[in-house]
């Protein structure tokens, strides 16, 4: 099984621009992947957008030099000026929602409302219940929700080739990505040692970090295995993601929070998909599983869910409608997609860090 590196693929797509801008545009018949077979799993839209993606070795491309977010963007990233506690997480209603197999917890609510200590908005609650809980505070910073001032920040996160600290228009698919990379590892033989110089040589961007680390406070995440990696994706109204693996480069768990519209995730086994794409669809595949992913929501998927089984968006779909196999509601509603957000957190292993 090969993975495709994100930092990969985006220099691949930093290329395919280079040459665009040197010849009339064309939609995506200069995309490899769009004529790409792949060697195991699935096709993937973008294979330029996820990092870890699978994809055949001709979409490899040669190293460029390492960047870190920081490098790449000369401390282009807005400031966060958000008290600690502000975006907590509410992992106590993260739960199981899927038997077979059961490793996909979601929660509608995970992004508290209030920050805990904020003392401010804890003294207007008690001493009236008139107020709105989330603008009673006197700051002028805190008269937002986490969910509003996250989606600020994340608006104004600049624009870029690279991808890497800035928003980068996907070639194919056209939503944009951006990620943040803690830094690499230096050489060392000592695991303990590489793990202190992987924390202390950069860090994610404030807000993402806080959330990181209530991820391993929550116990959704473990020390070691802490996110290390966050993809920010944004989604035009009827955009998605084609059904594709986050890859072997991760620990194989993902939490994704999402923002703004709602949208419908669908999970399909990998093994059906190849069959799929191989045969079409004359041997009546399952259908797939759905999960409602609501503004505000965190959806967990590991092991098996991770594994074994394509996650994405249908694209090109403007409305969503649940079925039968939805996980998390009812059948035979009708989900309209507007603008949205997903920040998926993993932690890439640390051999999979170039050197
Ligand atoms: O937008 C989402 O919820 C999913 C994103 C995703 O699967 C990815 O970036 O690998
Ligand atoms: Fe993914």
């Amino acid at each position: 099984m090969e993975a495709i590196d994100f930092k990969k693929l985006l220099l691949e797509e930093r290329k395919k621009s280079k040459k665009r801008s040197v010849k009339p545009p064309c939609h995506n018949d200069d995309d490899p992947n769009q004529s790409r077979i792949d060697t195991h799993h699935y096709q993937d839209d973008d294979a330029t957008t996820n990092d870890g993606l699978s994809t055949s070795p001709k979409a490899a491309v040669s190293a460029d030099p390492p960047l870190s977010w920081q490098q790449s963007t000369k401390r282009k990233i807005p400031t966060w000026s958000y008290p600690p506690g502000f975006l907590s997480l509410k992992a106590v209603a993260l739960k199981i929602i899927c038997d077979n197999p059961p490793t996909i917890s979601y929660s509608s609510t995970s992004l508290l409302h209030h920050p805990p200590n904020d003392q401010s908005s804890g003294t207007n609650q008690s001493s009236s219940s008139s107020i709105d809980p989330i603008n009673n505070s006197k700051s002028n910073e805190k008269q937002v929700s986490p969910s509003q001032a996250l989606e600020t920040w994340l608006t104004s996160i600049p624009s870029g080739d690279s991808g890497i600290g800035e928003w980068k228009t996907m070639s194919f698919g056209k939503r944009r990505v951006c990620m943040f990379v803690v830094g690499q590892p230096q050489e060392t033989t000592s695991p303990s040692v590489q793990r202190t110089s992987l924390e202390s040589s950069s860090s994610l961007p404030p807000p993402l970090e806080e959330l990181a680390q209530e991820l391993v406070e929550q116990g959704i995440f473990t020390p070691e295995t802490r996110p290390n990696h966050v993809l920010l994706n944004e989604y035009q109204p009827g955009q998605g993601i084609m059904p594709h693996t986050d890859g072997p480069a991760y620990y194989s768990q993902t939490a994704t929070l999402s923002l703004c519209s709602p949208v419908v995730m669908e999970f399909t086994p990998r093994q059906q998909r190849q069959q799929t794409m191989m045969m079409g669809t004359s041997n009546k595949p399952m259908p797939p599983l759905q999960v409602l992913l609501e503004p505000a929501s965190i959806l967990v998927f590991r092991d098996d869910a991770y594994l074994e089984y394509c996650h994405g968006i249908p694209m090109d779909v403007w409305q969503d409608t649940t079925t039968d196999h939805c996980l998390n509601t009812s059948a035979n509603q009708t989900i309209h997609r507007g603008f949205r957000y997903s920040l998926t957190f993993r932690h890439k292993k640390e051999t999979c860090f170039e050197k």
